[in-house]
């Protein structure tokens, strides 16, 4: 059997996988990567079929029934469908009749005669006939469902909340491929250091406008670069511009109650120029190990990690003991579906609220730790207002001595200072304004 059908199959395993127990396809792909020694273009290959299923699944879904009508599929014909379907409408480098071999050699592998005709019958149907046209489906909000695929209960919530332009253009630019960002270490070699050795490995990068410590790959694959990980870490800009807004200083004293895996953490460092310190707690003790690699990887000392549940620091913790308070809220995620697209059939509108509980009782725990002249940033790398705006709202409501911080709006980036999700109690990043992760930022103080 080629290796390419051995991709296939791995592939189709993961998407099983993901529908069967809600595991996260980044986490399994990486864990298969790890796993069969696979050569770089397979790699691609198999990260390109999984994703790329998964982030187009309503869409195909929605082709297969008008191939299939109301027959039942076992699901795993089902995946195999639309993975292969995804192949022939969206990828040009394999051609349509070796998808189709390759799909009818795994159902027969897989199946029994039958079922390697049938779906030897689908896809060849779909390739003589092309797909469907999605222009007939009458209802808008369905349209833009199906087209994008996004469950229509969150694009009917998202255009009340932002509107139907808003909704559009994120729902769209969140099927595109992500754009890979990475942050210099600045203690140890300055951007434009990092940009130019990258340049002499043939990867080119672009300066961030949200982070002077970001660069954006655009050519060539930063993994590989030799610079990785110990002068490089892997952050979106958006991500990035949360320590910006958090902006401490090496004489500080800093908390960071939701830190793992340290991505904020360690840049958090950073700016503080190794001096200071970090409190970074996480509620998962596998996960604060991370923060801890993390730290040591960038030679970073000024961070000490604890496993705790961030509701319970004031056992920890005395009343105003902090300088800077960086809430970098559980949620949903609902900004991140272009790196995990699994995320937005995983999701519910009452996950969506069990969260915001969640949130509001972080903030309202953490919120007496900070020093009377001290920042407290609440973040989130999700798209929702109850997460988000209404969060803020409704924390303003219950601690009155509170309001957000005035200047964090003229110290946002001059990028920033236009953007639609501007409001008065933060700014709402989406997707689509920098096609980079959804994140929404905001900077509270207590009123002078
Ligand atoms: C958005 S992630 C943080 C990402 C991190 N700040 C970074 O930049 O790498 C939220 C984190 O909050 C943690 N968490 C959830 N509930 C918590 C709680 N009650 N106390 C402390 N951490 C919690 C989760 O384990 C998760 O790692």
């Amino acid at each position: 059997m080629s290796t390419v059908k051995t991709v296939r199959e791995i592939g189709l395993n993961i998407l099983e996988r993901v529908s069967q127990d809600g595991s996260f396809s980044h986490i399994l792909i990486n864990q298969t990567m790890a796993k069969h020694d696979l050569k770089v273009e397979d790699r691609g290959l198999l990260t390109e079929l999984v994703y790329g299923t998964l982030q187009r699944q309503m869409t195909l879904d929605y082709y297969i029934k008008q191939f299939v009508g109301k027959k039942k599929l076992d699901q795993w014909v089902r995946i195999l469908l639309r993975m292969s379907l995804y192949q022939m409408v969206y990828l040009s480098r394999v051609p349509d009749h070796a998808v189709i071999n390759e799909a009818v050699t795994i159902a027969k592998a897989r199946g029994h005669k039958g079922i390697s005709g049938f779906v030897n019958g689908v896809l060849r149907q779909a390739q003589r006939e092309g797909v469907p046209s999605i222009d007939d489906i009458e209802d808008p909000i369905k349209q833009l469902a199906v087209r994008t695929s996004h469950p229509t209960w969150l694009v009917r919530r998202w255009i009340d909340q932002y509107g139907f332009e808003t909704t559009q253009a994120m729902c769209e630019s969140n099927i595109q491929s992500k754009q890979v960002a990475v942050r210099v270490q600045p203690l140890r070699m300055t951007r434009d250091e990092a940009m130019q050795s990258l340049i002499e490995e043939g990867i080119e990068t672009e300066r961030s406008r949200l982070s002077p410590q970001g660069l954006i790959v655009t050519k060539g694959n930063v993994l590989h670069s030799q610079l990785f990980p110990d002068y490089l870490t892997i952050q979106d800009e958006t991500s990035m511009l949360v320590s910006e807004m958090v902006a401490p200083t090496g004489e500080m004293t800093v908390l960071d109650a939701c830190s793992a895996p340290g991505g904020k953490t360690t840049h958090l460092a950073e700016k503080m120029n190794n001096e200071g310190s970090i409190y970074a707690y996480d509620l998962h003790h596998n996960k604060i190990k991370l923060v801890q690699e993390k730290a040591e990887t960038l030679g970073l000392t000024n961070v000490a990690v604890h496993t705790s549940d961030s509701r319970h620091l004031k056992n920890l913790h005395s009343d105003a003991t902090f300088d800077r308070i960086l809430l970098d809220a559980p949620c949903t995620g609902l900004g991140v579906l272009r790196s995990k697209p699994d995320i937005k059939y995983q999701k519910s509108e009452q996950n969506i609220s069990e969260l915001a509980d969640v949130q509001a009782q972080l903030l309202d725990a953490v919120l007496p730790l900070l020093k009377q002249e001290g920042h407290l940033i609440y973040s989130t790398c999700t798209v929702d207002q109850e997460e988000n705006e209404q969060q803020i709202h409704a924390l303003l409501e219950r601690h009155p001595d509170l309001e957000v911080d005035p200047t964090f709006f003229s110290d946002l980036p001059v990028e920033c200072q236009t953007l639609s999700g501007l409001s008065s109690v933060g700014l709402q990043i989406f997707p689509h304004d920098f096609q980079a992760d959804g994140f929404f930022i905001t900077r509270l103080r207590y009123r002078k």
